[in-house]
């Protein structure tokens, strides 16, 4: 699979350092594997692979697909029971951080056992979607090690899913994140589902602002709960010196009607406005990197467990 990759020259890390990028690529990331090459298309500069391992577009939510009913079965519960109640109730619940104590590295093991109903383009265990993002985003960032270790962890919070962690439903895991407490944008795929949502025709949740102001900041708002922001708390309350951009996408990487179609940039101010850009960098190679391609978990796992050692505790409270 080839990914062609415009960097934004004026990006800067967080580290305050000029980005460093592979300099004998050509910006393009080659990821190895026995399958034919799928051809590119050209977007925004940015050349990404036609078609999905199912034959189809990226997230293409309405092709007939062996998945596309069950993907939209997913959407139908996640829009009409995620409600700013249910979402302040399972934030507090689960910053509590009580449901067990490991380290990242066995968590990314316990996610063989996890495959994603909502995702159109994926039906592997979610492990390969984690060492798969991880490899591809070292290959155009090698000096960014922050990054890699972005990737690697940006969807453990999918554990949430098992028995050990509550064994909550996919709608209340995986999927699209959105913002609760003001109105459902239309840029959410499936946005049609939202009108069985008990928030959807509360005069206090349904108008643009809502319970929020302009500009109010991303970290004000409370968004659908998941994987996303379980990880982030999970991350920040036990101490990680991954930099905040990182923090940033763990928490963000799934808010599509934000960093894909634009929607809800009312509610940002300056400092969402900075790190949604490394959002947007991620979110290419942790969508075009799904693929049937297995990365060889042996080979990789000690740099891997070198990063988490140098950004996180042995032991971190879940
Ligand atoms: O189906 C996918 C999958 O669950 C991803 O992990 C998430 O980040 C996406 O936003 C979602 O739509
Ligand atoms: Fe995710
Ligand atoms: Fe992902």
């Amino acid at each position: 699979m080839t990914i062609l990759i415009e960097h934004p020259a004026d990006l800067e890390s967080n580290f305050g350092e000029k980005n460093v990028h592979a300099e004998n690529n050509n910006n393009e990331l080659v990821l190895d594997g026995g399958f034919p090459l799928p051809k590119s298309v050209s977007q925004n500069g940015f050349s990404a692979p036609e078609t999905n391992a199912f034959g189809h577009s990226f997230r293409d939510y309405d092709a007939e697909s062996e998945r596309q009913k069950g993907v939209e079965e997913f959407y139908r519960l996640q829009h009409t029971h995620q409600t700013y109640h249910f979402v302040k109730k399972m934030r507090e619940e689960y910053g509590k951080l009580e449901k067990g104590e490991m380290g990242i590295w066995e968590c990314c093991e316990l996610l063989n056992e996890v495959v994603d109903e909502s995702d159109p383009d994926l039906d592997e265990p979610q492990i390969e979607h984690l060492l798969q993002s991880a490899e591809a985003i070292r290959k155009d960032y090698p000096n960014e090690d922050w990054l890699h270790l972005t990737a690697l962890i940006h969807d453990l919070g999918k554990i949430l899913l098992l028995p050990q962690f509550g064994e909550l439903p996919q709608w209340a895991v995986v999927g699209d994140t959105f913002p609760l407490g003001c109105a459902f944008d239309e840029a959410n795929v499936h946005h049609k589902y939202f009108k069985n949502n008990p928030d959807y025709n509360n005069p206090a949740y349904n108008t643009k602002n809502g319970v929020y102001t302009d500009g109010c900041g991303l970290d004000n708002v409370a968004m659908s709960w998941g994987h996303d922001d379980y990880m982030y708390l999970v991350a920040k309350e036990n101490g990680t010196t991954l930099p905040p951009a990182a923090l940033f996408v763990i928490r963000y990487h799934s808010f599509y009607p934000l960093h894909k179609e634009g929607a809800y940039t009312h509610l940002m101010n300056k400092e969402d406005v900075e790190n949604l850009k490394w959002v947007k960098i991620f979110n290419k190679y942790d969508l075009y990197s799904k693929s049937k391609v297995r990365v060889d978990v042996e080979k990789v796992k000690p740099y891997y467990q070198s990063l988490i050692a140098k950004y996180f505790p042995a032991k971190l409270r879940w």
